[in-house]
């Protein structure tokens, strides 16, 4: 018998079956003579990155694409940065380019990721893609809300209807979380650091998706009896023991006594993130080699 609450949604196992489509569609693109590429610039040594851009190589590998790293170093400039964006913008075997942020105090993150071409926008950060998912998709879009909305299409298939509250407001998660929820017929709440009230909000919550960056702090008397909780989080703590060990945006064990359905971290989103990275790069890889970014307007959103 399957349980009615607490249900753990393996973000690892969902992963894994996503990088096996795209590596039977990589298998397929490179048979009709195109391999995918995806590069990296990683400037300065951003703990999280580093993590990050280690397992995304070796994932890039993995499902038949090439992996490129480029590194700089956190005192380079602005134009040596650009520079080298707008040679990965030329280069045919490039089709994804993904610089990690975030970049150091002396470059303007805006400048930079404006500069990407769009078409290569595997992060989905520019503003045209943006606009694309605002406007109710064709273009890319970024790797951690499209994880969190196959997580939780994995648990329940319907959205429409449900009330979703995402707790943060960033161009790179909680906004463009809330786009896809709009575009699933959820009725969205997006609240933030200057919200009054929050934990009444989050008790509204069918769907709880938490992108605020705060060890633990949404309580388990937050949760609606019965909700989906997404975390999105991935905070760094100490433990007693002088180690650190990962925690999410909720406290997971007393969440989880309440949700019908909850995110773990480690094993949750972020596995689903290099994932959807991938899945970005096999899309823009098939539209640069034939149709255009637009190529794919009016293909329904996850
Ligand atoms: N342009 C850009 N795009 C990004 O998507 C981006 C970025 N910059 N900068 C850094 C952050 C961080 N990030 C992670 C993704 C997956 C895991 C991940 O797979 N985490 C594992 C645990 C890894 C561990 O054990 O430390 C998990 O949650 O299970 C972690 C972190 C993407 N980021």
């Amino acid at each position: 018998m399957t349980q009615p609450f607490g249900r753990v949604i393996d973000g690892k196992a969902v992963a894994a079956e996503l990088r096996r489509d795209v590596a039977r569609d990589v298998a397929e693109l490179v048979a009709s003579g195109c391999q995918p590429g995806l590069a990296v610039i990683l400037m300065g040594i951003d703990p999280a990155s580093q993590v990050y851009v280690r397992n995304k190589a070796k994932q890039t590998r993995e499902v038949g694409m090439a992996s490129f790293e480029h590194r700089l170093p956190a005192t380079a400039r602005q134009t040596e940065l650009l520079s080298l964006v707008q040679q990965l913008n030329n280069d045919p075997a490039v089709h994804g380019i993904l610089v990690q942020l975030p970049l150091p105090g002396h470059i303007d993150e805006r400048i930079v990721l404006r500069a990407i071409d769009p078409a290569k926008d595997v992060d989905g950060f520019h503003p045209l893609n943006a606009g694309l998912l605002a406007g109710g998709g064709g273009g890319l879009v970024p790797c951690t809300p499209l994880g969190s909305m196959i997580l939780l299409r994995s648990v329940r298939p319907g959205l429409r209807g449900a009330h979703a509250v995402v707790l943060g407001r960033s161009n790179i998660v909680g906004k463009p979380i809330a786009q896809l929820l709009l575009a699933a017929d959820c009725t969205v709440t997006v609240a933030h650091s200057k919200t009054e009230r929050l934990p009444d909000i989050c008790r509204q919550a069918d769907f709880l998706i938490a992108a605020i960056g705060r060890p633990e702090m949404i309580q388990g008397d937050w949760i609606k009896a019965g909700a989906i909780v997404i975390d999105v989080g991935i905070n760094r703590v100490p433990t007693v023991d002088g180690k650190t060990r990962l925690v999410g945006d909720v406290a997971f064990e007393d969440a989880r006594q309440r949700a019908f359905a909850i995110t773990p971290v480690p094993g949750g989103v972020g596995p689903m993130t290099i994932a959807c990275l991938l899945r970005n790069t096999l899309q823009a890889a098939r539209s640069q080699s034939g149709g255009s970014i637009l190529s794919s307007a009016g293909k329904s959103l996850p």
